[in-house]
């Protein structure tokens, strides 16, 4: 955390010359509502789609292409290596390949697209598709959807084509089929399955997918990367989400931050849905028929929306494993029963405890009990220290840092219930992790000091190894410094301390709850009841680490906070900014159960001092509530979103000050935002999906 501040922030260096190379040392700075009134019309509506994304990226590697033939037009460009061959073995008349049903090419030319470079791709122009037809390709590139990009002549037309190989990578040989499929013939692109790696590229090198299912499970994209390429490519899908979804021009980008990777490359998701079919109308099922497939959906688009039967999965938490052992054995049991399709819910839940550090931790062998206990040296015991009830609840004083690797594990399974118990020893906690497949449950989980409950079927970050790396990342970074103050029209309001935080799509109070110590007062608000509840909830189970963090140790009388008071800043704030933290309980915090956008009705909190934070679902936030930020003009905003291509179409809007065009009275100031700081944290490893995290300051319009 501390290098990653150092490299990018707080004062953010590369994004301070940024704008003074786009404005001049002395000049007014570029005005972004010029620009934006000079193309009416051009209202941002992307959606954020994999539609969108592979649209757009597709039209670009055409032209990038396009470039790169024209220049070494009788070289072997990228199109070397691909070829059409028809599915009956045939060979095909026009480039004397030959390949087999079953994909095993037997003869490959090369030759056929060496001279040929790719026509216009500008005005494509509707073709019908051609299917079933096995082709040779190279990969050229790795989209944000986590497919591979191979180009190729659209067989009945003078165009060409781009080809989305799923799991496959640039450098890849491979051979694809072609299929049926409904898409717009305008489309620059079109999606193929994965016959086999031919020739694998070098980027593989040294990986090994740790899943036996990957190649045909819809989960995963990347399990044939190495993890830091994984997180390189992760940083590319930020930057190409602002580039084309921003509406911005790149000046006002500054440079993206390496993505953060998370602890836990496998076995982190706390939360998994596997699925089953129901019978069909003709026949029902009866008791005694074989269970249908209980999995995750294929990938191979010939067969897409049918189900894989899955029976372990690698990226998710041991106790989900464990869990949908039984959750399999209950399907088949009960299957026949149901007439529709089922989606079952699995949910880690843990059980902390503090065990008195003053009671060293004794480990046995295997006792009558049979609780087994696997240390880490391998051998079999079973933990038996004996947690004191006072000192068990105190958890306020565990550093907010992800625990590592336990040193013990033990676990207990019945055909009903299973639970597994890790011992950390170097902070003398213990965790039991238990599942629940019930939608009205509540679980728990813990981030450091931090307990939180959650509605099972609500939302909760699926990735708990990461969360005490990011809440520290987005805490060292939620208040401005004072450099950060805006390059333009700094206003003398935006000096006064920050005390208020806004946590807009709060969910269970994740931000509110770890932050609040660093605040006055912390208003949330997500449309979810069950969420809210818990949110309140929360903010009381948590009020003594509040306590703590704000400096009352009265409990321990240690003074071990003050760890986590530098590390938080709270107190004394940070640089003149902040240091509004008080001892209080929870009262600082209140919780609203409604439509973000209805937190702008009545915002109890002076903007120049306010934070918000926006954590809003993938399809992004709505207009209104966007306009209506930018009428209210918080001084800083935090945009955290698992989405990055509707995070960009929002923060281009931000940066425009969406709602000017709308009107309002003269007397009103309304407000646009400058990009302080972009980067993106991996809370999916081994998909291509990446969290982006977007810190922005206000400029008064
Ligand atoms: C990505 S989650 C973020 C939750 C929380 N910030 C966290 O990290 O745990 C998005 C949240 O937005 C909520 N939500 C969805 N649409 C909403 C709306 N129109 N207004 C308010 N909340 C909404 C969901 O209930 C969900 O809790």
């Amino acid at each position: 955390m501390q290098k990653q501040k150092r490299e990018n922030g707080p004062h953010n260096r590369a994004g301070d010359r940024m704008h003074k190379r786009a404005n001049g040392p002395n000049r007014e700075p570029r005005s972004v509502t010029k620009r934006f009134k000079e193309q009416p019309g051009r209202e941002n509506t992307t959606t954020g789609t994999v539609e969108e994304v592979l649209d757009i990226e597709a039209r670009t590697l055409l032209a990038k292409l396009k470039l790169r033939l024209g220049e070494t037009s009788s070289a072997a460009g990228p199109g070397a290596g691909a070829g059409y061959v028809e599915r009956n073995g045939k060979l095909d008349e026009q480039q004397g390949t030959r390949t087999v049903v079953n994909g095993d090419t037997d003869t490959h030319s090369h030759s056929h697209l060496r001279d040929r470079a790719p026509a216009s791709h500008a005005e494509p122009q509707p073709q019908p598709q051609t299917t079933d037809l096995e082709l040779d390709l190279e990969i050229q590139e790795l989209s944000s959807t986590g497919d591979g990009l191979a180009y190729a002549p659209d067989k009945n037309a003078d165009r060409d084509l781009i080809h989305v190989v799923p799991f496959a990578v640039p450098g890849d040989k491979v051979t694809v089929k072609t299929y049926p499929q409904k898409q717009p013939h305008h489309r620059a692109w079109t999606r193929v399955d994965l016959v086999k790696v031919v020739t694998p590229s070098p980027k593989r090198a040294g990986t090994t997918p740790q899943c036996p299912y990957f190649g045909t499970c819809s989960g995963c994209q990347l399990q044939m990367l190495p993890y830091k390429d994984q997180l390189a490519h992760k940083k590319t899908i930020v930057e190409k989400a602002f580039r084309h979804f921003s509406n911005l021009d790149p000046s006002l980008v500054p440079p993206v931050d390496d993505t953060i990777g998370s602890p836990l490359e496998y076995g982190y998701r706390t939360k998994i849905t596997p699925h089953y079919d129901g019978c069909s109308r003709s026949r029902p099922w009866k008791e005694g028929d074989a269970p249908p497939p209980f999995g995750f959906g294929r990938k191979m688009n010939q067969n897409e929306g049918k189900v894989l039967d899955i029976e372990q999965c690698p990226i998710a938490t041991e106790i989900l494993n464990a869990g949908l052992k039984i959750e399999r054995e209950k399907v088949a049991r009960t299957f026949w029963k149901k007439r529709t399709g089922t989606t079952v819910l699995l949910r880690e839940s843990t059980t902390r405890e503090v065990l008195p550090s003053s009671t060293p931790l004794e480990v046995q062998r295997e006792d009558e009990s049979g609780k087994e206990a696997v240390n880490s040296n391998g051998t079999t015991a079973t933990i038996t220290a004996t947690p004191d009830h006072e000192q068990e609840q105190d958890l306020s004083s565990l550093p907010l840092e992800y625990p590592g690797t336990p040193t013990s594990t033990s676990s207990s399974t019945s055909s009903t219930t299973t639970q597994i118990t890790y011992t950390y020893g170097p902070h003398h906690f213990r965790d039991t992790k238990t599942y629940t497949s019930d939608h009205h449950a509540v679980t728990t989980e813990h981030i450091g000091p931090f307990t939180f409950k959650t509605a099972a079927n609500s939302f909760f970050q699926n990735n708990n190894s990461i969360l005490p790396t990011f809440l520290a990342y987005i805490r060292d970074n939620i208040l401005p410094t004072p450099t950060s103050t805006s390059s333009s029209s700094p206003s003398s309001t935006d000096r006064l301390p920050i005390k208020y935080l806004l946590d807009a799509y709060c969910g269970s109070g994740l931000f509110s709850v770890a932050l609040a110590s660093r605040f006055s007062s912390v208003l949330g608000i997500d449309i979810d009841e069950a969420s809210i509840r818990c949110a309140r909830d929360n903010a009381t189970i948590n009020a003594a680490v509040h306590k703590y963090l704000c400096g009352d140790h009265s409990g321990d009388g240690s003074g071990k906070g003050s760890k986590h008071l530098r590390g938080a800043g709270a107190g004394g704030g940070k640089d003149g900014i902040g240091g509004t933290a008080t001892s209080k309980e929870s009262t600082n915090l209140g919780f609203i159960a409604a439509d973000a956008q209805h937190i702008f009705d009545d915002v109890p909190f002076p903007a120049a001092q306010t934070v918000c934070i926006i954590d809003p679902p993938r399809k992004g936030a709505s207009r209104d509530f966007l306009r209506q930020l930018c009428a209210y003009g918080p001084r800083r905003v935090v945009y955290v979103s698992c989405n990055v291509h509707t995070q960009a179409r929002d923060v281009g809007m931000l940066v425009a000050g969406v709602g000017r065009e709308d009107g309002h009275s003269g007397s009103q100031k309304r407000w646009r935002y400058e990009i302080e700081k972009l980067g993106g944290f991996d809370f999916f490893p081994q998909t291509g999906h990446v969290e982006g995290v977007c810190f922005l300051n206000r400029v008064e319009d």
